[in-house]
């Protein structure tokens, strides 16, 4: 019998990254002069990967930027992430107990990001939490991805699971519609990097911490929608 499976976003979901996501974002716009953003800017530049959130940087900043000059700061956001990683990023409280409960209940647990491979795969390593998930997808995995259903569907294929019996735990407006999208239930947290309140992004459920993330809340979610189907 295939095992429900909880799939889990990675920047302000399992790991808060905003510092070490502005150090770098800030490193790469200095080379442009751009003056650098802080952590009241993220919540508008994340979501979509480096590359995005440097494009976002300059349109907040209203200033130009084309594609060819795009790549040498992405280049340099790469290089700088990649040399202080794990830098300041730390797991969110209460996370790795979490993992462990929903391991030791029988749940596979994914990881569904963004985030581009050559920094999620290593930074989960880092941390030492990469051993819990049976797949991680990322930014570059797929032609498409989050808030695209195929993300999504893709990462439950990958894992094994059946999507009648996956739930996706988020922070962001691209978590709760990809599993929207894809007709799965959703988590919604509320200690990560959206700028529209999560209960108005309209997760089945939303949580303040990871103590309310167990297995009776996410058997609940799978029952409640196999009953609507
Ligand atoms: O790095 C990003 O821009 C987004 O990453 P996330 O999908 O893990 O939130
Ligand atoms: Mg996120």
């Amino acid at each position: 019998m295939t095992s429900p499976l909880v799939i889990f976003d990675l920047d302000g979901t399992l790991v808060d990254t905003a510092p070490d996501l502005i150090d770098s974002l800030n490193y790469a716009i200095s080379a442009a002069g751009l003056a650098p953003t802080t952590y009241g800017d993220l919540k508008h530049l994340v979501g979509h990967g480096a590359r995005v959130m440097i494009k976002r940087a300059f349109s907040l900043r209203e200033k130009e930027l084309s594609d060819d000059d795009l790549e040498p700061l992405y280049e340099r956001f790469i290089a700088h992430y990649l040399e202080k990683i794990p830098g300041n990023s730390k797991p969110y409280p209460g996370i790795i107990a979490t993992l462990d409960r929903l391991t030791a209940s029988g749940f596979t647990l994914a990881v569904c990001t963004n985030k581009t491979t050559v920094l999620a795969v290593p930074l989960l390593e880092k941390l030492g939490i990469s051993q819990h998930f049976a797949v991680v997808t990322c930014g570059d995995t797929f032609e498409w991805r989050k808030p695209d259903a195929r993300h999504i569907t893709g990462t439950i294929e990958k894992a094994g699971g059946d999507p009648a019996k996956s739930v996706m735990v988020g922070d962001s407006f691209n978590d709760i519609a990809s599993a929207k999208n894809a007709n799965i239930p959703s988590v919604g947290v509320t200690f990560g990097y959206t700028d529209v309140p999560m209960a108005e992004l309209g997760p089945d459920v939303v949580i303040d911490s990871y103590d309310e993330l167990d297995a009776a809340l996410i058997e609940r979610l799978i029952s409640k929608r196999v009953a609507a189907a």
